[in-house]
């Protein structure tokens, strides 16, 4: 089931509790592989990634009891072991790199295949990765098809200036800082919403980590690592894309929040839509006065923009979902990509719906909203947000519209077409052509 079939046109309504942040759990499910104790997470969504970092720790021999009906996963990693010639870490998934530093602190050896990166975001580096884990003292050769990384003795803690604050990068930083001999400190670290969440759950497997949340993170090794009993939070990009599918389609949608700290700037960037975002009782609920439309700014001879970059700037993969805000609001928007180089060009494929989206450069598109927009078929590419921006457009127009290939919405998203039929939506998987 790989293509999404939708009858847009229907406002939709009601409440959801969003799952938890696909980029929290899986460096964390990497993280309890540092343990010998056994560990307890409990709110563990069922998505594709899970699924499959849970298949490579059974082949490598830990106890996995995962109950997706409540969420709650036991993992043991006590008689876990792992063979270069033979043990290949899942493909297609940028979280695979963090196996590595669990993988060199237990074993003293760790493969990686060469397609590792995720979403087809554009050049998606693994020298910053590699950076570090020579900077612990590890050798990294190319073989075939993969990158060898040994260890003969324990890593040794180390200081270390990243070129930009990368958020994979920081995490591996961590996990190999968390048992190196020593005091490491990493300067221009990331500090996304799910690094902290991260490193709450290193802290509560013992690990002392000082300055989360900021961009500079000094870790004093431990000699080892505990089990821990840990809750995951909801995933601020669940509860942006439910609150922005509530606006585009005229309706109104509730989120449960805990965070609500988290949002200045992602309510600031709705109300540039005329979309106003109210936080009240662990609820977060969007409201729209008549139709969508840019606010215009008050200095002359510019456009309006939304600009994404490591936080706490906008997350970048939110971008796609408010491009799609722009293709239906009245007005002109500037969206400013300041990540990634070629992470913009599916912007084209929206011109099936009638849209006027204009990609200027590598990092900038210009939204022209407003336009009438007629149902379409299009086809994502393997970008998670763009499959789900193109699904909030299908969703706002009315009539049969078809999302090809919008399976990668699976690797983030549990149950995202029950959750969107709970809402009146009328929406189905359908096997690909
Ligand atoms: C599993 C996971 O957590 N994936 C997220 C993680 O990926 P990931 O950790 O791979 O992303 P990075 O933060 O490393 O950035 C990705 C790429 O953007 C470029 N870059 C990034 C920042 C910068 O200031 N300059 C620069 O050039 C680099 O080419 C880099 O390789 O963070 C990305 C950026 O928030 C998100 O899109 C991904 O969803
Ligand atoms: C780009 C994403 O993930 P990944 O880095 O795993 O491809 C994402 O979560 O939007």
């Amino acid at each position: 089931m790989s293509d999404l079939i939708v009858h847009g046109g229907t406002p939709l309504r009601g409440r959801i509790v969003p799952s938890a942040n696909k980029n929290a759990v899986l460096p964390i499910l990497c993280a309890t592989l540092l343990t010998k104790e056994p560990v307890r997470l409990r709110g563990v969504p069922d998505i594709t990634d899970v699924r499959r970092i849970l298949d490579i720790f059974r082949t490598l021999g830990s106890r996995v009891e995962m109950d997706f009906d409540t969420g709650i996963l036991d993992v043991h990693h006590l008689d876990t072991r792992f063979d270069e010639d033979t043990d290949r870490l899942p493909e297609a998934m940028r979280s695979s790199i963090m196996l590595v530093p669990p993988l060199l602190t237990r074993f003293g050896v760790a493969r990686i295949e060469n397609d590792v990166k995720g979403c087809t975001l554009g050049v998606r580096e693994i020298d910053p990765h590699v950076e570090v884990f020579e900077r612990f003292g590890a050798a990294v050769e190319r073989v075939e098809d993969a990158l060898l990384i040994r260890s003969l003795r324990p890593l040794i803690a180390t200081q270390h200036w990243l070129d930009y604050a990368s958020v994979t990068t920081t995490e591996n930083f961590v996990l190999c800082a968390a048992l190196a001999r020593g005091t490491s400190t990493l300067t221009n670290a990331a500090s996304e919403p799910h690094v902290q969440e991260f490193c709450a759950f290193m802290s509560a497997m013992g690990a002392r980590i000082q300055g989360q949340g900021t961009s500079l993170l000094m870790i004093d090794g431990v000699e080892e690592l505990g089990g821990a009993d840990f809750t995951f939070t909801e995933d601020f990009h669940e509860i942006v894309t439910f609150l922005a599918l509530g606006a585009i389609t005229g309706g109104q949608v509730e989120v449960r929040n805990g965070s609500p700290d988290q949002f200045p700037l992602i309510d600031r960037t709705f109300a540039k839509f005329g979309v106003h975002v109210r936080h009240e009782g662990g609820w977060s609920r969007a409201e729209t006065a008549g139709r969508l439309k840019v606010r215009e700014p008050f200095t002359q001879n510019i456009l309006q923009k939304v600009e994404a970059a490591p936080w706490p700037y906008l997350p970048v993969d939110l971008l796609p979902i408010f491009v799609a805000l722009g293709v239906q609001a009245e007005g002109s928007m500037m969206f400013w990509n300041k990540v990634y180089d070629g992470a913009m060009g599916w912007t084209s494929e929206l011109s099936r719906f009638g849209a006027h989206a204009f990609q200027s450069d590598p990092h900038r598109v210009v939204t022209f909203g407003g336009k009438r927009l007629v149902p379409a078929t299009v086809e994502s590419p393997y970008i998670i947000r763009v499959a789900i921006a193109m699904l909030m457009l299908a969703a706002s127009i009315e009539g049969r519209s078809v999302i090809r290939k919008a399976a990668p919405i699976r690797r983030a998203h549990p149950r995202f077409a029950e959750n969107l039929r709970a809402l009146g939506a009328k929406i189905d998987w359908v096997p690909g052509a």
